[in-house]
């Protein structure tokens, strides 16, 4: 079987997506989105997204890992998309779409791409400038003075497959902060490696560095080593509200491939 495929990437966070309005694909294994994924014998991605067809909404998106398997919420993931369904000519500058966490809005413009992320309730403080949160998909937060330089992912995986979290995984993320910049870095699971950028990654540590009121005001830029990202959000008294995930979002490539 050919499959036609399209490469998108959002600050380096890079997918292979894949129109699946007709529902071709429902029975893709885990061995396949691997391989599709892989960066060596495939087409090289941090995940894979179909686009499938909603009855409530634009559409839908059904997300897995480079790893093979289905996982949570994908923010960067969730941006490309939007940029995918406009390429694709699904109507509108104003989308909204079902996703494993619920219900997304979106909006695309000439630049940037914005997505409302999940609103956020719990934030579970581990202390010495530590957090846990799910922002669609589980991080834990590390607010740091200095990021870690080459050891970054023998640390992230220490905290990935310590007992805390090694049955469920996690996503690890560490943060600095300047003023109302934050810089930061991501390990993913289900990458299993540091990948260039993380939206859900983005939202925790903005979302984090306001509930540790490292930051002030409600809109916050943050660095990654693939380009920059802007969280808006509301603070409420318990939790975040009116969260949106702003930054690029583009096709790079597309072909056809043999699985
Ligand atoms: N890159 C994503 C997060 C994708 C999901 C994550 N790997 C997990 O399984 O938790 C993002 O942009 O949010």
């Amino acid at each position: 079987m050919t499959i036609q495929f399209y490469k998108y990437q959002g600050t380096g966070n890079d997918f292979v997506m894949i129109d699946d309005r007709d529902n071709k694909y429902t029975d893709i294994t885990e061995q396949q989105v691997k391989h599709l994924c892989d960066r060596r014998f495939g087409i090289g991605a941090d995940g894979l997204i179909f686009l499938r067809n909603s009855d409530d909404y634009d559409f839908e998106m059904v997300y897995y890992n480079s790893d093979g398997r289905t996982s949570t919420m994908c923010g960067n993931g969730g941006r490309c998309l939007l940029r995918f369904a406009s390429d694709l000519g699904i109507e509108g500058e104003n989308y909204s779409f079902m996703a494993v966490d619920g219900v997304h809005f979106g909006v695309v413009d000439d630049e940037v791409v914005s997505l409302q992320m999940v609103d956020l309730k719990d934030i579970d403080d581990l202390g010495n400038d530590v957090l846990f949160m799910n922002t669609g998909s589980p991080h834990h937060v590390v607010f740091t003075d200095s990021l870690p330089a080459d050891d970054f992912v023998a640390v992230a995986k220490s905290i990935r497959y310590s007992d805390k979290y090694a049955e469920e995984g996690v996503n690890v993320n560490y943060v600095k902060v300047t003023g109302n910049n934050l810089e930061m870095r991501t390990y993913e699971r289900g990458v299993e490696d540091e990948t260039y950028s993380c939206g859900t990654g983005v939202t925790a540590a903005a979302l984090g560095a306001d509930f540790l009121k490292k930051t002030k005001g409600d809109r916050l830029k943050i660095k990654t080593a693939g380009g920059n990202l802007e969280l808006s959000f509301k603070a409420q008294r318990e939790g975040y509200t009116d969260i949106w995930l702003t930054g690029p979002a583009e096709k790079v490539f597309k072909g056809k491939v043999k699985l």
